[in-house]
């Protein structure tokens, strides 16, 4: 579990995150949505550890970034996996190169010991077949997979996800929300999505945190986002037809 305790941020005087008091949850997909700017991408490199709050703490099970030493800091940030936004990978690696990175980075393990778990992680996100292949010579879909697939190599306690849909068509992003919440529950990882797409909020949005300005306007579960009668989160998600259409059904009971 994270908990966040009055988070603030400030860029040269101008404060973007405004107080957030939240927790995310442990084996559930926790959602971070709101408008562009309303201050997603800093929340999230604060969770991350890249970026110091200006005020306020964050606590990994217990325990407070801001109290570690620089050790700690780094053993931390050993549990972290990250699924960035456009995968972000190494256009010169192989598929299995790419996903053994973190190993050779983060642990002493033997050569033998690392193919294994690389091969173990990518049987789980079915890409054995591909693991020779470059990123040029597979598909978005199964990119997001590599990048899935790195992130998870090293056991994370925390997983977070920037815009993990990002670029895809709505059937792959899908089989991508469905991947991350099949693995998120398996591993029982406290897992971060910051993510635009409404899709992703009916589908995995366990507990979703609905940021305005900078402060948390509303927090709650899919099967409640329905009835919600808070303005800004309304017409926020209002925006998409498809939840317009689904609210409905639900509130008619269909
Ligand atoms: N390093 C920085 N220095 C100064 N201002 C910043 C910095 N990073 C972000 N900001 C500002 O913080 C505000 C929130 O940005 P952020 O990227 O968190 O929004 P967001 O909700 O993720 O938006 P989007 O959905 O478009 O990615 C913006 O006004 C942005 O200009």
């Amino acid at each position: 579990m994270i908990k966040v305790n009055d988070l603030h941020k400030s860029f040269s005087g101008e404060e973007i995150l405004k107080g957030i008091d939240t927790e995310f949850i442990q084996g559930k997909t926790n959602l971070i949505i709101g408008q562009s700017g309303a201050g997603k991408t800093v929340f999230l490199k604060c969770l991350l550890g890249l970026i110091l709050p200006t005020d306020g703490t964050i606590e990994y099970d217990g325990k407070a970034y801001s109290t570690l030493n620089k050790e700690q800091q780094r053993e931390l940030r050993k549990k972290m996996g990250m699924v960035f936004q456009g995968s972000a990978l190494f256009d010169s690696m192989s598929v299995a190169e790419n996903v053994m990175f973190p190993l050779k980075m983060f642990t002493k393990q033997r050569k033998e010991q690392r193919m294994e778990r690389v091969r173990e992680v990518l049987d789980r996100v079915d890409l054995l077949k591909v693991d020779n292949k470059f990123p040029s010579e597979i598909s978005g879909g199964m990119q997001k997979r590599v990048a899935i697939a790195r992130a998870i190599v090293n056991k994370p306690q925390y997983l977070f996800c920037d815009e993990p849909n990002s670029g895809l068509d709505p059937k792959t992003a899908i089989l991508i929300d469905n991947l991350i919440h099949e693995i998120t529950k398996e591993n029982n990882i406290t897992t971060v999505i910051n993510t635009h797409d409404m899709n992703s909020v009916l589908e995995i949005g366990e507990n979703i945190v609905f940021l305005k300005d900078g402060r948390l306007e509303w927090q709650g579960d899919k099967s409640i986002i329905y009835k919600t009668d808070n303005e800004s989160l309304t017409s926020f998600v209002y925006s998409s037809d498809l939840f317009q259409k689904v609210r409905k059904a639900q509130l008619q009971g269909l």
